[in-house]
């Protein structure tokens, strides 16, 4: 499917009823310690629920184990997973057929070399999110808020299911899809007020703006 609309790392009932309501195709639960987005099981089990029938339910991890996998499933009951770490695509694959459900594979993205990468996740992959590379060394897997040269995707097969992300924000992402055009965007930082704090007005401003440029595409 086409021009999806993505929010990630939603931790509050509120904020997801807001990007469900303003027709997120896709929300985004981060399961990452580290992360100001991470969400217990307990409450991903109650996010998924309430997301459930309205959009797709994402659960992300990085480089799970085998177990953290079937304990993510079995509370969150994801329509997908997202790998945000350095899984291979045989790992990729191992994965997708553990859960019996399509997966979705981060590429960090920081010069031309890095989109060879991509294609060999083309395969096992329903949607490869094309991220930018953390910005240090101990700065997290994503949402970072950082965006990449989006020019280094002149010439990429477009036929690729790409997700555009890192540093998308309500103010840039007609831009990003008028040069890029993905398939889906998606954002995290961007429409927050602060680290982990999603914005009301922002998740909406994002997926007006996101779906206004899709739509000039035709
Ligand atoms: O969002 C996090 O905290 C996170 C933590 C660990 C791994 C990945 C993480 N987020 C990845 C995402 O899907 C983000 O939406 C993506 O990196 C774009 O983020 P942003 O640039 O902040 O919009």
């Amino acid at each position: 499917m086409n021009n999806l609309i993505k929010i990630c790392g939603l931790s509050s009932p509120e904020t997801l009823a807001a990007a469900l309501d303003a027709g997120a195709d896709m929300v985004g639960f981060v399961r990452y310690p580290k992360s100001p987005r991470h969400v217990t099981l307990d409450l991903g089990h109650r996010l998924s629920l309430q997301a459930k029938g309205r959009a797709k339910r994402v659960v992300l991890l990085v480089d799970p184990g085998d177990e953290e996998i079937a304990q993510a499933v079995e509370a969150i009951n994801p329509d997908l997973i997202q790998l945000h770490g350095h899984e291979s695509p045989e790992r990729v694959a191992e994965i997708r057929s553990m859960v019996n459900r399509p997966v979705m594979k981060a590429v960090g993205i920081a010069e031309k070399s890095d989109l060879e990468a991509v294609a060999p996740y083309a395969k096992g992959s329903e949607h490869i999110l094309l991220d930018a590379k953390p910005p240090k060394a101990d700065a997290l897997p994503g949402g970072n808020g950082v965006s990449f040269d989006w020019k280094l995707l002149d010439g990429l097969d477009p036929a690729l299911p790409i997700m555009l992300s890192g540093g998308l924000n309500p103010d840039n992402v007609a831009e990003a899809i008028r040069l890029t055009r993905p398939k889906a965007v998606d954002v995290s930082s961007g429409v927050e007020s602060g680290p982990g704090l999603k914005d009301p007005a922002r998740i909406k401003a994002f997926i007006q703006a996101a779906r206004t440029a899709f739509a000039a595409q035709h």
